[in-house]
């Protein structure tokens, strides 16, 4: 599909071997934009994860989807050097750690993504300072499997709501059990970029479960005259 979508899919990998994402990602790389190398990969198996997947994909966004909390320089040189155009960084951490990981994004030209987890509406409205990062909302594993939550939620809306109307700059990103029936909610809030793990990769048709996701995607925005600022 060669088409220009208003909207990047990431494609989460989590909980499978370096091969296994690798296996994955190739049976939907033509439906899907960026492709995240998971924290779980990142522990289980280091940064060679996102050496050996940015290899198979050389033409892809690779997120390397560290989830920085301190020692920020020296784990996002690692992702950068490793061959990650994205690493990510936990919003609640401090400041100078913050700092540092867009300074080190900004010197390798390369991008942040902050993710959202727990982070507090005052904490949120103070990352939008960081303009040339993209800001990732968040419902984690935990509060999927365990309150029965799922990206859409009131918060999620808040966010995103609060930044259009301000028109700033930070992009947005959605993740945490995304599918096909909770797509449209979230696209209405005209994110940049959705995170979709599971629904693609515990599919029984990884290919034609992306496909459909890129396909509603596409559909959505054909019918409506929602616009996102692209990266
Ligand atoms: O960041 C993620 C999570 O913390 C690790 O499992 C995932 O990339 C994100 O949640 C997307 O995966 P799904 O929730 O399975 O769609």
């Amino acid at each position: 599909m060669t088409e220009q979508q208003p909207v990047r899919i990431q494609l989460a990998l989590d909980r499978m071997t370096i091969q296994e994402a690798i296996h994955m990602a190739q049976q939907v790389e033509p439906y899907v934009d960026w492709i995240e190398v998971g924290t779980s990969l990142i522990k289980e198996f280091g940064i060679e994860s996102v050496r050996q997947i940015k290899q198979a994909f050389p033409d892809k966004i690779i997120v390397a989807d560290i989830k920085t909390f301190d020692n920020a320089k020296y784990e996002f040189e690692l992702c950068f050097e490793a061959g990650a155009d994205v690493a990510t960084v936990m919003g609640a951490a401090p400041d100078a750690t913050l700092e540092l990981c867009m300074q080190t994004a900004r010197k390798y030209q390369r991008q942040t993504m902050i993710d959202l987890l727990n982070v507090s509406q005052e904490k949120r409205h103070h990352l939008k300072q960081y303009t040339d990062a993209i800001l990732c909302d968040h419902v984690s594993k935990d509060e999927q499997e365990h309150h029965g939550q799922v990206a859409g939620s009131s918060s999620i809306q808040q966010t995103t709501t609060d930044t259009i109307a301000n028109n700033s700059t930070p992009k947005i990103a959605v993740a945490g059990g995304i599918t096909l029936e909770t797509l449209p909610t979230i696209l209405q809030q005209s994110p940049t970029v959705v995170i979709v793990g599971s629904a693609i990769t515990q599919a029984h048709d990884p290919a034609e479960s992306a496909q459909q996701i890129r396909e509603l995607i596409h559909t959505f925005f054909s019918q409506s005259t929602n616009t996102t600022a692209s990266i």
